[in-house]
């Protein structure tokens, strides 16, 4: 049997994506000629407006969606729709938007029956207590909560200690701390720095809130209606060292897409160059890597 590569132990990428196409609908294609490249180690903010193709990135990633071309999504030096072993062993953790977890090849397994905390928890085999009971602590589970009565916010919890109960190698998250208070959203923040520093996982965290995220990411992506913008450390991006406040800088990125957006509807003799044009962060056509 051919030896299994570790990206996190070899310094490979942890995530490389190589001339990516993919469309929901072949007429109209999401990704086209989409790449990205990811140290393990790194912490990724994904930001992007509404439709951009955030989640179906995210999701490509995850092995859930099929791209054509060999070895075009590699997680871990895998390729991450045919390696099943990625998901099933727990090295690639995937929490999105919707109440269910996937569980190997058993598929979404939804988290709202009337069952309580405790049988989904410690229902998962050949997990470290040490770390389920971390967990439990971090996120504030009453393990006596019935799944079909809590709250959103509690049964995101629940949701959330499901997917990191494996020791993780790359973690996907889509938007998944939009339920939690602030103390649960902050120790779930510092946790995940500790797991990257600690053990080198690498995580991707999709969201539109950015409260705290400065110090928090070592990388951000800025995807452009399927186009990666750009992919930068958080330490060279210009518009960040002056005025630390993320949510100001990725607001002035949205709105230049929407003024060039109205611009392009205009005559051909009215349109002007995009203040994008000037910003490291300009059409993947053009990108600049910045590591
Ligand atoms: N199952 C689907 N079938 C067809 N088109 C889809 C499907 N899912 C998403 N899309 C389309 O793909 C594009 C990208 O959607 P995606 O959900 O990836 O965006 P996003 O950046 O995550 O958006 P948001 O910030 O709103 O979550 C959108 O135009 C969307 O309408």
């Amino acid at each position: 049997m051919a030896e299994e590569k570790d990206a996190t132990a070899s310094g490979d990428d942890a995530i490389k994506v190589s001339g990516m196409q993919f469309a929901y609908e072949v007429e109209d294609p999401i990704f086209f000629d989409f790449n990205l490249d990811l140290p393990a180690g790194s912490r990724c903010l994904l930001v992007g407006a509404n439709g951009s193709g955030k989640t179906t990135l995210l999701k490509i990633l995850a092995g859930k969606h099929m791209v054509g071309g060999k070895n075009v999504v590699q997680v871990l030096s895998r390729s991450a729709f045919h390696d099943t072993q990625l998901v099933c062993s727990g090295d690639l953790s995937y929490l999105g938007g919707s109440w269910s977890k996937t569980v190997g090849s058993a598929g979404e397994v939804p988290l709202q029956g009337d069952f309580s905390a405790e049988h989904m928890i410690f229902g998962v085999e050949g997990i470290d207590p040490v770390r389920r009971e971390k967990l439990i602590d971090l996120l504030d589970i009453n393990l006596q909560w019935r799944m079909h009565k809590v709250s959103d916010g509690q049964k995101r919890r629940v949701q959330i200690c499901m997917g990191l109960l494996h020791p993780f190698k790359v973690l996907l998250l889509d938007e998944v701390t939009v339920d939690l208070d602030v103390v649960a959203r902050m120790d779930l923040l510092k946790f995940f720095v500790e797991e990257c520093d600690q053990r080198g996982a690498t995580i991707v965290y999709a969201t539109h809130i950015f409260d705290g995220l400065e110090t928090w990411a070592t990388h951000l992506a800025y995807i452009q209606d399927g186009e990666l913008n750009g992919l930068s450390k958080m330490a060279d991006i210009e518009e960040l060292k002056s005025a630390p406040n993320l949510l100001s800088v990725v607001e002035a990125w949205l709105r230049s897409e929407i003024k060039v957006v109205k611009k392009k509807k205009k005559p051909v003799a009215a349109w002007k160059p995009s203040p994008l044009d000037n910003s490291p962060f300009r059409s993947s056509r053009h990108m600049a890597y910045y590591r």
